[in-house]
């Protein structure tokens, strides 16, 4: 059975927006913010769900947590509705959001523990086991008495996973885990999440911004744009697909109009055409070679070459999938 199983999912957003020219005015206007996503999760896998900003991947995973309901469209979460079993899946699940706390800020680090425990219900014994497990593989050890307030962002996101996988869930979703980490404490939290789901067979999805995570965490890669689902298959798959582009950055004397070069693709100019990013498959080109021809067309002061960004990966893998 599906740990997670989305089916045509659909999600509209209200947004009250100025008129423009009328100062006190307000219209409302409808934004799909998910746009019939279907995928499913199986027992066990490991899946980065990965977009650009605004995609709908928080929306997503609020509508799996029970947090809001969809428009249309179904949504299972370990088997059961969320919005309506949401007490029974919050024992059955973990959730992390890196940019907002489950902990008490006020308390010690160690009272939060015991209220999360008293929520689940946990056995006594089995909380405090593996309290310990959770203190001594996430080095919480030295926190437990600090007011979660007092917390540098490192060891807090740590103290915020402990706290999600205290009742030991079956899934457990990540969104924006690493997000402000510096690259020790990115390191040690990647490495205790592979550590637990290697030991526990736990099911991971998880959203991110750094490819970092999605390379030591997941097998499996979902790309969403605009609402939509851009990709599903492997990270190898999608490295194959997406790390094949390069992108040539040129400088240009004076304003050119976007350059038309054969073999590559004017992703874009700024500065009038000032600045020209062109992209290039090295397998079939080289930097040099689409350079020389940019150079028959325009004088060229200065240049760079860069991996394309997130947010064009997406946009190609759109583009393709239509
Ligand atoms: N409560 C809300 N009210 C109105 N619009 C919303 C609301 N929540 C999200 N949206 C809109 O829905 C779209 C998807 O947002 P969402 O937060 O799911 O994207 P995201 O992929 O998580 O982005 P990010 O990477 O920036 O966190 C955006 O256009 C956003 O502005």
């Amino acid at each position: 059975m599906s740990v997670v199983e989305v089916d045509r999912l659909v999600r509209d957003f209200t947004v009250r927006e100025p008129v423009p020219g009328r100062r006190l005015r307000r219209r409302a206007r409808q934004v799909r913010a998910v746009d019939g996503l279907t995928f499913t999760v199986g027992p066990g896998e490991a899946v980065g769900y990965i977009g650009a900003n605004g995609a709908g991947k928080s929306t997503t995973i609020k509508m799996l947590a029970g947090i809001l309901v969809p428009t249309s469209g179904t949504v299972r979460t370990c088997g059961t509705d969320p919005v309506r079993a949401r007490r029974r899946l919050a024992r059955r699940i973990g959730v992390v959001f890196g940019q907002r706390s489950q902990l008490w800020w006020d308390l010690p680090l160690a009272e939060s523990y015991d209220i999360l425990a008293a929520i689940h219900r946990l056995e006594p014994a089995r909380a405090r086991r593996r309290r310990a497990e959770l203190v001594e593989e996430l080095e919480l050890g030295g926190f437990l008495a600090t007011p979660v307030r007092q917390l540098s962002l490192g060891q807090r996101m740590r103290a915020e996973v402990a706290a999600a996988l205290l009742h030991e869930p079956e899934l457990v979703v990540l969104d924006e885990p690493t997000i402000g980490l510096d690259v020790l404490s990115k390191q040690r939290l990647r490495e205790f999440l592979v550590h637990e789901r290697g030991s526990r067979g736990t099911t991971l999805l998880l959203t991110t911004h750094d490819m970092g995570d999605v390379e030591r965490l997941c097998e499996r890669v979902l790309v969403v744009d605009h609402g939509r689902l851009a990709y599903d298959g492997s990270l190898s798959g999608l490295a194959a697909t997406v790390a094949a582009e390069r992108v040539l950055v040129v400088d240009l004397a004076e304003p050119v109009a976007p350059l038309q070069v054969p073999g590559t693709r004017h992703l874009g100019s700024e500065g009038d055409g000032v600045r020209q990013h062109l992209a290039f498959d090295p397998t079939r080109t080289t930097a040099a070679a689409v350079l020389a021809q940019v150079q028959r067309a325009a004088e060229v002061r200065d240049l760079s070459v860069a991996e394309p960004d997130i947010e064009d990966v997406v946009r190609r893998l759109w583009s393709r999938s239509r």
